[in-house]
C-alpha cells in the first residue's frame, strides 16, 4: 500500500437541520504507520472528524477515503464489514459489552471480521493467542481474562478496549479522548502502551484529545481550529 491510510479531500460536512457547516477540511492525509494527534476545544468537530475517517457519517462535499476508497461510493453493508476489517475504533467510554469476559471483548472484532480473525492468526497459534499476546502486553494478567469486563477498573478497562482495537492489526486505529478518564501518571504509561503496540502491528494513530499534555507522545500535532474552515459561511440554501 503506497497512498495513505486516511484522506479527507476538500471535505464540508454539517448535521443535518444546521444553517452552518461544522467541518470544512481542505485536506488531511495520514500515511501507513504514522500517528497523529489531533486537538481542540470541546465542540470544535474531534468527533465529528473521527465518525468521517470511520465511513460512520458521510460528508456533503468532498471525499473521505479509506486506503483509498471512498466511503461515500460503499453501500452501508458493505461500509460496515470494511470498518470492522481495517478500522480499530477506542471510545471515550471504552464500549465493552459488560457480559463478556476480558477475552472475549478482545476478540470481537475478529468474529465480525474474517479478515481481522486471520491476521490475528498469522502470528500467533490462534485468535485467542493473539488476545492473550496483547492483553499480556498491555499489562493484564491472565487472572483478569476470564472475568467480566466491567468487573475491571477503569484503567484495566482501558487496556482492554486498546487490544479490542488492536486485534488483527487494523491498518487505523481511532481513539476518541480514551485518557479522559485516567489520572497523568497512568495516562503517561497507557499512551507508551498504545503507541508501542501500534508500532509493532503497523497501524497508522488518530488520537483525539483537548489535552495539551500529550503532545510529547506525537511527533504530528495538529489542531483541529487551525485547519477547519468552517463555522462561518452559511450554508447554501
Ligand atoms: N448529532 C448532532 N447533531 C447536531 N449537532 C451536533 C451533533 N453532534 C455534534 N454536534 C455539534 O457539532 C459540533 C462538534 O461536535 P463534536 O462532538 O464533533 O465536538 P468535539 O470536539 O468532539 O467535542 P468534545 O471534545 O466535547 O467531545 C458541536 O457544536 C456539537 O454540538
Amino acid at each position: 500500500m503506497s497512498g495513505p491510510v486516511l484522506s479527507f479531500d476538500g471535505v464540508r460536512f454539517a448535521y443535518p437541520g444546521e444553517a452552518t457547516d461544522t467541518l470544512d477540511l481542505p485536506a488531511l492525509a495520514l500515511a501507513v504507520g504514522e500517528r497523529v494527534l489531533l486537538r481542540g476545544d470541546s465542540g470544535c468537530g474531534k468527533s465529528t472528524l473521527l465518525s468521517l475517517a470511520a465511513g460512520v457519517l458521510l460528508p456533503r462535499a468532498g471525499r473521505v477515503a479509506l486506503l483509498g476508497q471512498d466511503w461515500q461510493a460503499l453501500r452501508p453493508g458493505a461500509r460496515d464489514a470494511r470498518r470492522v476489517d481495517h478500522v480499530g475504533y477506542l471510545f471515550q467510554q471504552f464500549n465493552l459489552l459488560p457480559y463478556l469476559s476480558v477475552l472475549d471483548n478482545v476478540l470481537l472484532p475478529c468474529r465480525f471480521s474474517a479478515r481481522r480473525a486471520q491476521r490475528a492468526r498469522a502470528h500467533h497459534a490462534s485468535e485467542r493467542a493473539a488476545a492473550q499476546a496483547l492483553l499480556q502486553a498491555l499489562g493484564l494478567e491472565a487472572a483478569l481474562w476470564p472475568r467480566p469486563a466491567t468487573a475491571l477498573s477503569v484503567g484495566q478497562q482501558q487496556r482492554v478496549a486498546a487490544a479490542r482495537a488492536l486485534i488483527g492489526e487494523p491498518e487505523l486505529v481511532i481513539a476518541d479522548e480514551p485518557t479522559s478518564a485516567l489520572d497523568e501518571g497512568r495516562r503517561d504509561a497507557f499512551m507508551r502502551l498504545l503507541i508501542a503496540q501500534c508500532e509493532r502491528v503497523g497501524s497508522a494513530l488518530l488520537f483525539v484529545s483537548h489535552d495539551q499534555r500529550l503532545a510529547q507522545h506525537f511527533v504530528r500535532v495538529l489542531d483541529l481550529p487551525a485547519i477547519n474552515r468552517a463555522g462561518h459561511a452559511a450554508l447554501p440554501s
